[in-house]
């Protein structure tokens, strides 16, 4: 019986020839990624010393500080000025600050790489999947044993095929592909389950892309996403001088708990309506609703083929008067590539406000933060109550196409009508 590219990483990682889903097996980590929310600060530190343990290989431990960078008020300068210092103590290499929020970074630098399992105190950390690369959200304990072990316990997960062919319709996005599944699976439809996308679609799409609908497993409470890699991903990855690593695949004979087929033509643009991610209509059920703020940013949404579709649609145009069009680069990377290509000329013109690389405005920490009775439409992940500021406002997802439609428009439409 064949196996699924999850379970021939994790085999690997556990040093056997095969595992079945529901075994629980002790796994070799490959990277380690803490970010500053969860990371050293939360007892990691603390423990390690009281311990007496070093860190089992500090060249497989990734630091990026970005919920809270940059600080927007004492407290996160704090954790921000910790967690620099104990990078520096323990002789971490591998720290970024102020570049943008970790799962851009991780794929940007590198560290998501084909058939490897990467773990990281962040949900999104299946963002990795768009790489081949088996990557979870942990804990800050489970994180504690991972640096001194360098292994983590893992019970194999099934599998979800998720199927995908045909192409997209112009203004259709990988935001409105993975908001349809997981309107239709729910946001508990993929439960410790790894949701594997495949299909001519996938492979049509650039990396950007792809990295959308691994980055959203977890909102269908997958333990991780996960896409077949080619050369769209050999060949970034050679690019930026990465080429030790040993690619899976899974076999034709795998077998999946459930598999679901959809075609890309049949697609109309999404949103996810407050108050949750499967809360999901075509966007003809929400048009003409007044819109506050609109965001386009986030490890989600903030990517450079993001801003150049939404570019498109704002060229010679402007945001609508009563309407804030927030726009955050993905990582200082997004930022000079847009800059330099002109694109962030256009956004700016049109009447966006350019925050920098972070999480920032995408979980209300100290930027775009809403006030009550205010509604965001947004390219991010999440739409909870109080998600991005007051808990009386309103947060709907939406691809970057949508977005930026909408901004022009100052309430939710179709972005077919602007391409
Ligand atoms: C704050 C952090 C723990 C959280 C996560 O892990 O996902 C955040 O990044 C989010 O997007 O809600
Ligand atoms: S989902 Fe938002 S808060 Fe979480 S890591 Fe991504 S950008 Fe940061």
């Amino acid at each position: 019986m064949g196996m699924t590219m999850a379970e021939k990483i994790l085999a690997r990682h556990a040093g056997k020839t095969r595992v079945s889903p529901g075994e629980i097996v002790m796994a070799r980590v490959d990277c380690a990624m803490m970010d500053d929310i969860l990371g050293p600060r939360v007892q990691i530190a603390d423990e390690l010393k009281r311990l007496g343990a070093s860190i089992w290989d500090r060249q497989k431990v990734v630091v990026i500080s970005d919920h809270y960078s940059p600080a927007a008020n004492v407290k996160q300068a704090e954790i921000l000025a910790f967690t620099r210092r104990w990078v520096q103590e323990v002789g971490i290499e591998h720290f970024y600050e102020g570049q943008g929020p970790c799962h851009q970074i991780l794929a940007e630098k590198g560290f998501s790489l084909p058939g490897t399992l990467l773990v990281g105190t962040d949900s999104h950390t299946c963002t990795a999947g768009a790489f081949g690369c088996f990557g979870t959200g942990i804990g800050s304990t489970e994180m504690l044993g991972v640096l001194v072990t360098g292994q983590i316990w893992l019970r194999v997960p099934e599998s979800i095929k998720i199927n995908w062919n045909g192409n997209l319709p112009e203004g259709i996005m990988a935001k409105d592909v993975v908001l349809k599944t997981i309107g239709d699976i729910g946001h508990a439809g993929a439960t410790y389950k790894v949701m594997e996308f495949a299909g001519g679609t996938i492979r049509q799409m650039p990396l950007d892309e792809r990295m959308c609908l691994t980055n959203m497993a977890v909102e269908a409470g997958a333990k991780t996403g996960l896409i077949e890699p080619d050369d769209k991903v050999f060949d970034f990855l050679e690019a930026i001088g990465r080429t030790n690593y040993e690619p899976v695949f899974s076999d034709p004979e795998a077998v999946y708990s459930q598999i679901l087929h959809y075609r890309a033509e049949d697609l109309n643009p999404q949103v996810a309506c407050p108050h949750e991610v499967d809360n999901v209509r075509d966007v003809s059920e929400a048009a003409g609703l007044r819109i506050d703020q609109a965001y386009l940013g986030s490890c989600t949404g903030g990517r450079f083929h993001d801003l150049v579709v939404a570019a498109r649609i704002l060229k010679e145009r402007r945001v609508a008067p009563h309407t804030r069009l927030l726009v955050s680069p993905a990582s200082r990377e997004t930022w000079l590539k847009a800059s330099r290509s002109g694109i962030l000329d256009i956004l700016v013109e049109a009447g966006a406000i350019i925050l920098a690389p972070g999480c920032g405005a995408c979980l209300g920490l100290h930027s775009g933060i809403l006030s009550a009775g205010e509604r965001c439409i947004s390219a991010t992940n999440r739409n909870f109550i109080g998600r991005m500021g007051s808990k009386e406002a309103e947060v709907y997802l939406a691809s970057p196409a949508t977005v930026a439609a909408s901004a022009v428009e100052g309430r939710i439409v179709d972005p077919r009508h602007y391409l």
